[in-house]
């Protein structure tokens, strides 16, 4: 299991404070607006920024002191890439090969034929998706326990998309204790993938929710004023003030579904839900 506890990284105007796990066999999704801090916490896990303080642990051991066969046991998906960017990908399968003890060398090429990614072109010549599927194949062909993906779908088609996804489906599926840490813009990513989302706003998780819950049971209410006045406010997770009146997120759907008939009451998404908690304009 990932535990990450008080961790805490400031930057000028910005201050990081946030706990969570990633318990073995579960896919978590870091959700959140520009700027909120989604790569910051994604970078102390890989011990790519230094922290200010705070614990991140894999399995109860600090990730500044795992071993080399502990450092293994984290594939990661960064923005910038990992390779040299004049390396082939034939050239990243020797780099890994001195790298990584459990490296599959097979498994990475049968991965290459079935994505089709040129193996002789220069990381920094490949196309934006042909890239994004290079740094998804290294982070899989070590047998990771956890993957750490810091948006591995950004700016990609729906056609590569779809196959990451399905790669990072093919990767829990060989193994159930297998765990993801993923951000994504992208909900519908995490709508197929993630037993549950984390909000994360000016660096504080401000909601954390299982996506089967939000999915049965969270609703909007559309309320006028004369209807928020008088409704029972236990369910209420949240209430906008409104043009007609008051928006309110509620996890009891069918509470105000049987006791409120007169209620409009929508389905939400993954979206909506940000919007609700944050929506407007973003930091930056
Ligand atoms: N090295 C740095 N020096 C100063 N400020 C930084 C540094 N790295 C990040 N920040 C600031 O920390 C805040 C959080 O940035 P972070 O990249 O974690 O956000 P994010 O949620 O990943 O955003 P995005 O979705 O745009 O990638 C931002 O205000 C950013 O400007």
């Amino acid at each position: 299991m990932l535990n990450v506890k008080d961790l805490k990284k400031n930057y000028p105007g910005f201050k990081l404070d946030v706990s969570f796990q990633v318990p073995e066999g579960s896919v978590v999704g870091l959700i959140g607006r520009n700027g909120a801090g989604k790569s910051t916490v994604l970078k102390a896990i890989g011990n790519l920024i230094e922290r200010d303080a705070g614990e991140v642990s894999f399995d109860g051991t600090d990730v500044k002191k795992l071993s080399t066969d502990g450092k293994e046991q984290f594939g990661y998906v960064f923005p910038d890439s990992t390779v040299p960017e004049k390396f082939t990908a034939l050239d990243t399968v020797k780099l890994l090969k001195s790298t990584f003890k459990h490296f599959s060398e097979s498994q990475f090429m049968d991965l290459a034929a079935k994505l089709k990614l040129p193996l002789d072109k220069a990381v920094k010549d490949l196309s934006t998706g042909n890239q994004a599927k290079l740094k998804t194949i290294i982070a899989l062909t070590h047998n990771a326990k956890i993957l750490v993906l810091d948006e591995p779908t950004a700016g990609l088609d729906v056609v590569v998309r779809q196959q990451i996804i399905e790669l990072l489906q093919d990767y829990l599926d060989a193994d159930e204790t297998r765990s993801i840490l993923i951000t994504t813009h992208i909900s519908s990513d995490l709508a197929s993938l993630a037993d549950r989302v984390m909000l994360i706003d000016d660096g504080k998780l401000i909601f954390k929710e299982d996506t089967d819950k939000i999915v049965d049971s969270y609703a909007l209410l559309k309320l006028t004023e004369a209807q928020y006045d008088n409704v029972d406010k236990q369910y209420l997770l949240k209430a906008n003030k409104t043009d007609f009146g008051y928006s309110a997120l509620t996890d009891q759907r069918s509470f105000y579904a049987e006791n409120y008939p007169e209620v409009v009451i929508e389905q939400t998404s993954i979206d909506d839900i940000i919007l609700f908690f944050v929506g407007g304009i973003d930091h930056e």
